[in-house]
């Protein structure tokens, strides 16, 4: 069984403090930081890029910074956001002409691959991609913004996936994101989850140490 993660989504976080709030974050129990990328193409928001993940290098962080890429297409930003110190690069498959070659890219990259589902896409799309993978990121919101309600059936599909990675036998990690909450996290951890990455849960509360331990305990009691 992999090890839980907690990976805060700085999309939540104030973005004229990034610095310290990372810093506070991982100070408080987060293990990854997540950095949503958004291209107002792939999806209907423009975030940030590899010059941010860059300065967050910079400013002092070591932890393992996990990119989703909601962007199209998606090859040309894989090798900046590696040299740009990203340790795992999720992308959306429909959004690269040849998905399997992006995977390729990422590892050769030096980074983490992942591929992205967003809520309507079938779990089939993995088929030919899962064992080339490090993770599967399943989105329990549809993408481009945070704060959204988690979608239900997402439970099924995590289930559904947590049995392919288990038939394959490769410690291949299972991500949600979207809408994750402490009073969520337990029945998503119970699907199968094992990474986590919450936004608004964490950052919209005073006390970071205190909500990544309820999630933390929460998924503890039932893994
Ligand atoms: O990828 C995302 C949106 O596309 C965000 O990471 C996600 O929505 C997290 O935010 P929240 O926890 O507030 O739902």
């Amino acid at each position: 069984m992999q090890s839980t993660v907690i990976a805060p989504s700085i999309l939540s976080a104030d973005f004229a403090r990034l610095g310290e709030e990372v810093d506070n974050v991982l100070a408080a129990g987060a293990d990854w930081v997540h950095f949503d990328v958004m291209d107002n193409h792939y999806v209907p928001n423009l975030t940030i890029g590899p010059m941010v993940c860059e300065a967050l290098r910079k400013h002092g962080v070591t932890a393992p910074i996990d990119v989703h890429l909601m962007v199209e297409p998606v090859d040309a930003l894989v090798p900046m956001f590696a040299q740009a110190g990203a340790t795992h690069i999720s992308f959306h498959p429909e959004a690269s002409l040849h998905p399997h070659r992006t995977v390729q890219l990422i590892r050769a990259s030096g980074c983490r691959p992942g591929v992205v589902l967003n809520p309507g896409t079938p779990v089939d799309v993995l088929d030919y991609l899962l064992e080339d993978l490090e993770y599967v990121l399943l989105m329990s919101v549809n993408p481009g913004f945070g704060g959204q309600a988690f979608i239900p059936s997402t439970l099924r599909k995590t289930r559904e996936v947590r049995a392919r990675i288990d038939a394959l036998g490769k410690p291949i990690r299972l991500e949600i994101d979207g809408g994750v909450k402490p009073d969520n996290i337990g029945e998503i951890a119970a699907a199968g989850a094992d990474t986590f990455v919450a936004g608004s849960a964490i950052f919209g509360q005073s006390d970071y140490r205190d909500v990544i331990a309820r999630m933390k305990a929460a998924v503890a009691a039932v893994r």
